[in-house]
């Protein structure tokens, strides 16, 4: 069996997200497409025989035991009984509470990862069961394709979408998820629509309905949408910071990123439909 394993752990944009109500537990059900792209933190994964799980570098910000890499590896420990631990590292790329979803990657590709060093053979769909107690955006990093979700993002269908390449804008600021969903402003009412019709309308009719009162308590980050617009038609990933504009050509959104604020982190990544992660491990 190999006993180490180095995976990628991908971003995600949301091309669109609706809020189509609010459950009684306070979530929100929603109506998005996910997709991957080619930026990727990566994590590199060990078996070890005293059962013990250690993340070998702190995280900025985040304990050890908080971190999402450690609650995966856990779960997983405990929900399949192995008497193994693991070893653990990550190189992270992605920025914090970025709306790329890092966190809820690196858990998936613990969850997955580990399922192969570990040898457990648990099904993708059991792992995105398990995976949702740590975040609602976990499932369709296990799922490993584009996705049209709904639920609070965990009831997937597999879609293929256009794969443009992206400029990707982080305002170099930190958006707090529950702040944005616990704003009495956000609009939680948008009709249902069909898959078929969001995947009809196209990119042209997509939005986010988180973006108003996202680019309301964050200035910078309406001004990053402002700015991308000028170029193409920008949008907010999840409830941000990054937002993001599609073009055709690498050359393209190149050529857009290097007129972007030195201020900003500014990334060019190509839209992609399987993950990296099960690229990688030869799933799908
Ligand atoms: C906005 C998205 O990024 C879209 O992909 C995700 O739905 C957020 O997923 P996530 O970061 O994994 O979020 P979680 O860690 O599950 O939830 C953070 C907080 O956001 C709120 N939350 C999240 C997801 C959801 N469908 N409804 C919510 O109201 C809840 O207050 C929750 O406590
Ligand atoms: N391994 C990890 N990597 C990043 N963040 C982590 C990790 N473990 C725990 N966290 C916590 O999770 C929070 C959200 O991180 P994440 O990078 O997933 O945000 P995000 O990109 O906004 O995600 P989403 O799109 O799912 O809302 C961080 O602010 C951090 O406190």
């Amino acid at each position: 069996m190999n006993s180490q394993l180095t995976l990628p752990a991908p971003a995600k944009l949301n091309r669109m997200l609706h809020i189509v109500g609010r459950r009684e537990d306070g979530f929100h059900s929603l109506q998005t497409l996910f997709q991957f792209i080619d930026l990727n933190d990566h994590l590199t994964l060990a078996a070890r025989d005293d059962g013990d799980i250690q993340l070998t570098q702190a995280v900025s910000g985040v304990n050890h035991d908080d971190n999402l890499i450690v609650r995966a590896a856990r779960l997983l420990q405990r929900h399949s009984g192995t008497l193994l631990g693991a070893t653990l590292a990550v190189n992270k790329q992605l920025p914090m509470g970025g709306g790329l979803g890092g966190g809820s990657s690196n858990a998936a590709t613990t969850l997955v990862g580990l399922n192969h060093l570990w040898q457990l053979n648990l099904s993708l769909e059991e792992l995105a069961r398990l995976g949702l107690q740590l975040g609602a955006d976990v499932p369709v990093f296990v799922h490993g394709h584009s996705a049209w979700a709904e639920g609070i993002g965990e009831q997937l269908t597999s879609v293929t979408l256009d794969t443009p390449w992206f400029v990707i804008i982080h305002p170099g600021i930190s958006v707090s998820t529950p702040g944005i969903f616990q704003d009495p402003q956000l609009t939680r009412d948008s009709r249902p629509i069909t898959m078929a019709r969001a995947l009809q309308g196209g990119a042209p009719e997509w939005r986010n309905d988180c973006e108003a009162v996202v680019k309301e308590r964050y200035p910078p980050i309406a001004e990053a949408l402002d700015w991308l617009a000028q170029h193409a038609p920008s949008r907010l990933t999840g409830t941000g910071a990054c937002v993001f504009a599609a073009f055709e050509s690498q050359q393209t959104a190149q050529a857009i990123a290097q007129l972007a604020s030195p201020h900003w982190s500014t990334w060019v990544a190509r839209g992609l439909n399987t993950s990296p992660l099960h690229d990688a491990l030869g799933y799908l």
